[in-house]
């Protein structure tokens, strides 16, 4: 059994919930257990994971949260920098899927939220636990 932490930002709390009972769903159905810790926003997710990793408490990550477009740069910052820390610490070889929505409105955020939809938040948990998978079958 791996032990999993689920990172969310949580700025929009239904979208979030909808998110993290999908990646805990996931989790829960491969046999393995998750803590939930909150941030501010998607930009200390990265972050918060890194310090997390440095613990060796936990096997994997899941980033969760959700970027709407507003009316300025910002957008391009929150949702690019996020998912480049990500794939940073990934590249580094920590387990972590990234279930941040970057979408243009909140129709498009419900749909990708919702577990019996595209559950983008299980979709993220699969990712983090395949990866688990591949640093365990390559010894790293
Ligand atoms: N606008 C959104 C943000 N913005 C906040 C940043 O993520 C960050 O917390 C702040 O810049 C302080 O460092 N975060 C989201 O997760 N979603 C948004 O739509
Ligand atoms: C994704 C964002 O940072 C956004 O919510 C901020 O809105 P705005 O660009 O209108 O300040």
């Amino acid at each position: 059994m791996a032990k999993f932490l689920i990172v969310e930002a949580r700025f929009y709390d239904h979208l979030n919930d909808m998110l993290v009972e999908g990646a805990r769903a996931a989790i829960k159905a491969a046999g393995h257990k998750a803590d939930v810790i909150t941030v501010p926003g998607a930009l200390e997710i990265p972050g918060a994971i890194a310090l997390a990793d440095q613990s060796g408490e936990y096997d994997g990550y899941v980033g969760i949260g959700v970027v709407i477009r507003g009316e300025t740069y910002h957008f391009e910052i929150v949702a690019g920098e996020s998912a480049r820390g990500i794939m940073a610490l990934t590249m580094d070889g920590v387990a972590i899927g990234n279930g941040i929505l970057t979408v243009e409105n909140e129709a498009q955020a419900l749909v990708r939220a919702d577990p019996k939809q595209k559950n983008k938040g299980g979709e993220a948990a699969e990712a983090a636990m395949a990866l688990l998978a591949l640093r365990e079958k390559f010894g790293a």
